[in-house]
C-alpha cells in the first residue's frame, strides 16, 4: 500500500493506480473516506469497495472544519500507524493521509453547503457540521477522482448529504448510484460500532447498548400500530431511563427527503436518534416497515 501526504504524490500514485490493473485500460478505483481510529465498520466498507471495483483508496483525515467549538476535535482519537496497517491488511492500494494544511492552504475561502436535508437532526445540534462534511467530501472526490465512494449508513444524514452535494454539483462520477450506503456493522450487544466508542467507561458501554434495543423496541410499537409520538416519548424515557442524557433527538423521518413524520406514509421510513451518555454523543438510525 503506497500513503500519500501531499497531493503530488497522491497524484501520481492515483495515476498509477488507473493504469494497473490486469491489462484493463482504466482500473475503477473506489473511495473509502474515514477519519481515522478504524474499526470493523470501516474495514467493511474497504471489503465492499473491494468487491465493486479493482482498487480502493482509504482517506484518513480528522477534518476541523466539521467539529463545532466546543467539540472532540482535539480529542478524536489519532492512530495512523496502526490505521495504515490495517488497512494494507484488507488490500486497499492507496492511503490519503493529509495535514490540514495540505487540504486547507493558507487563503482557503471555500464553503458547500446542502440546505434541506442537512438541516435538522444532527444538523440541527451540530450547526456548521454538514457544511465541513460537504466541503471536505466534495474536495476528496475532487482529490482522488474515483469511480465509486463508499460510506456507512450509521451516518444516515451525512449519506443523504453527500448524494445530493454530488447530485446537484453534477460531480464527474457520479451517478448518485456510484455512493454505496453499507449497512451498519454492530457489536454483539447491537451498538453501532463507531470510533467515539472508545471514550465510554466500561459501566456506559455497557448501558451503551440500551440504544439500539430501545429502538428496536420503538420499532416494534410503531409498526404494531402505536401513535408515533408516543412510541417516542417512550423511546426518549427508556434512554434516560439507562443513563443517558434528554437524546439531541428521536425522530421518525423519510428515509428520503428526512422530513420528520407524524404517521406512516407508506414510504420507506427510518427511525433516527442521537444521544449523549457520560458526554459522549452517540448516534444510531434503524429502518422501519411502512
Ligand atoms: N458501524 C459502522 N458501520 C458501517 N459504517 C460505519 C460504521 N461506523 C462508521 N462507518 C462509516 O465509516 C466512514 C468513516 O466514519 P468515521 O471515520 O467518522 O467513523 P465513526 O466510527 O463513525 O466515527 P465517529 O465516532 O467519529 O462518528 C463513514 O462513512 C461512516 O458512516
Ligand atoms: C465523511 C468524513 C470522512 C468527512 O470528514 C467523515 O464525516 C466521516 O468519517 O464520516
Ligand atoms: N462520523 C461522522 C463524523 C463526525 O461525527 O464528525
Amino acid at each position: 500500500m503506497q500513503t500519500a501526504h501531499t497531493l503530488d504524490v497522491l497524484r501520481t500514485n492515483v495515476a498509477k493506480l488507473r493504469g494497473a490493473s490486469d491489462g484493463r485500460e482504466r482500473a475503477r478505483i473506489g473511495l473509502v473516506p474515514t477519519m481515522g481510529a478504524l474499526h470493523e465498520g470501516h474495514l467493511t466498507l474497504v471489503r465492499r469497495a473491494l468487491e465493486e471495483c479493482d482498487a480502493v483508496a482509504a482517506s484518513i483525515f480528522v477534518n476541523p472544519t466539521q467539529f463545532g467549538p466546543n467539540e472532540d476535535l482535539d480529542a478524536y482519537p489519532r492512530q495512523l500507524a496502526e490505521d495504515a496497517a490495517m488497512l494494507e491488511a484488507e488490500g486497499c492500494a492507496l492511503l490519503w493521509a493529509p495535514s490540514a494544511e495540505e487540504m486547507y492552504p493558507e487563503g482557503f475561502v471555500t464553503n458547500i453547503s446542502v440546505t434541506g436535508v442537512s438541516e435538522g437532526l444532527c444538523g440541527g445540534s451540530r450547526p456548521g457540521h454538514f457544511d465541513g462534511v460537504a466541503t471536505v467530501v466534495n474536495k476528496l472526490f475532487n482529490q482522488v477522482q474515483p469511480d465509486m465512494a463508499f460510506f456507512g449508513e450509521k451516518d444516515f444524514q451525512q449519506l443523504a448529504v453527500i448524494r445530493a452535494m454530488a447530485r446537484d454539483l453534477d460531480l464527474a462520477f457520479p451517478h448518485v448510484h456510484s455512493i454505496i450506503g453499507v449497512p451498519t456493522v454492530r457489536e454483539s450487544d447491537g451498538l453501532a460500532m463507531s470510533s467515539r466508542n472508545r471514550y465510554l467507561s466500561d459501566a456506559n458501554r455497557a448501558a451503551a447498548a440500551n440504544l439500539p434495543r430501545a429502538m428496536q423496541a420503538a420499532i416494534a410499537q410503531i409498526e404494531a400500530g402505536a401513535q408515533i409520538a408516543n412510541a417516542l416519548s417512550e423511546l426518549e424515557k427508556a434512554l434516560m431511563d439507562a443513563g443517558f442524557d434528554k437524546p439531541d433527538y428521536t425522530v421518525l423521518a423519510d428515509a428520503a427527503s428526512l422530513e420528520p413524520l407524524e404517521r406512516l406514509s407508506g414510504k420507506p421510513a427510518r427511525l433516527l436518534v442521537a444521544a449523549r451518555i457520560g458526554g459522549t454523543r452517540l448516534i444510531d438510525n434503524m429502518a422501519v416497515s411502512c
